[in-house]
């Protein structure tokens, strides 16, 4: 497995090991074990799966509030994505700084997203399924968003705005000026 720390080091790239043979492939997509090895020590307590018709879906720039802000472990099972973390913790050296990283089934690439960062992917071909663990349940009252095209924090999603699909409820999504920031105080050494 291998773990490369994004130009926000808290957000690591992790790229499992695959096992080719004349049937195709194996992979171990987490282990509890290797990412202890790494330092990386979560306790994932919900699998979600999302299926994006269109190419250009956008889903975020989401998060949840304390006490339910979630760790997550985001990969492609078919298709490919721009994932976008962003750094929301007021007291970071890096905050409101984003990073994007494109993870594909092909390549099985993962990206794991800390607390207090707002995450959202744009799906770059039709039919796109992407997997990601949680350490934290749903909460629909501590579900949030922010624009994905919000000025202050400046996201290249590389595609024209035009040609985006979002969700009525991201269309409605404050813009981080008339946000209310639930991680006042957060600087990264949160658990
Ligand atoms: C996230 C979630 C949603 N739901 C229900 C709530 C709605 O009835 C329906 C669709 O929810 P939503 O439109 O929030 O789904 P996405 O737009 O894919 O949101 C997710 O997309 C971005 C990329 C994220 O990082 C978050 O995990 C999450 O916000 O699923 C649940 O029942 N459990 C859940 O954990």
């Amino acid at each position: 497995m291998q773990v490369e720390a994004q130009a926000i080091p808290e957000v690591k790239l992790i790229i499992p090991a695959r096992f080719g043979d004349s049937r195709g492939w194996f992979s171990e997509t987490w282990s509890a074990s290797r990412m202890a090895a790494n330092g990386l020590n979560h306790d994932f307590v919900q699998d979600n799966h999302s299926l994006s018709a269109q190419i250009y879906t956008l889903r975020g720039l989401h998060y949840q509030a304390p006490p339910f802000a979630q760790t997550k472990l985001v990969r492609v099972a078919s298709g490919r994505v721009l994932d976008v973390a962003v750094d929301v913790r007021p007291k970071s050296e890096t905050f409101l700084k984003w990073v994007a990283v494109e993870l594909t089934a092909a390549a099985g690439e993962q990206l794991l997203v800390p607390k207090g960062f707002l995450h959202g992917f744009l799906t770059l071909e039709p039919r796109t399924e992407v997997l990601y663990k949680v350490d934290a349940p749903y909460s629909g009252e501590a579900d949030g968003a922010i624009r994905f095209d919000d000025p202050t924090i400046g996201v290249d999603w590389g595609v024209d705005p035009a040609n985006i699909v979002i969700s009525e409820k991201d269309a409605a999504a404050p813009y981080f000026t008339d946000w209310s920031n639930p991680f006042e105080g957060w600087s990264g050494d949160e658990p």
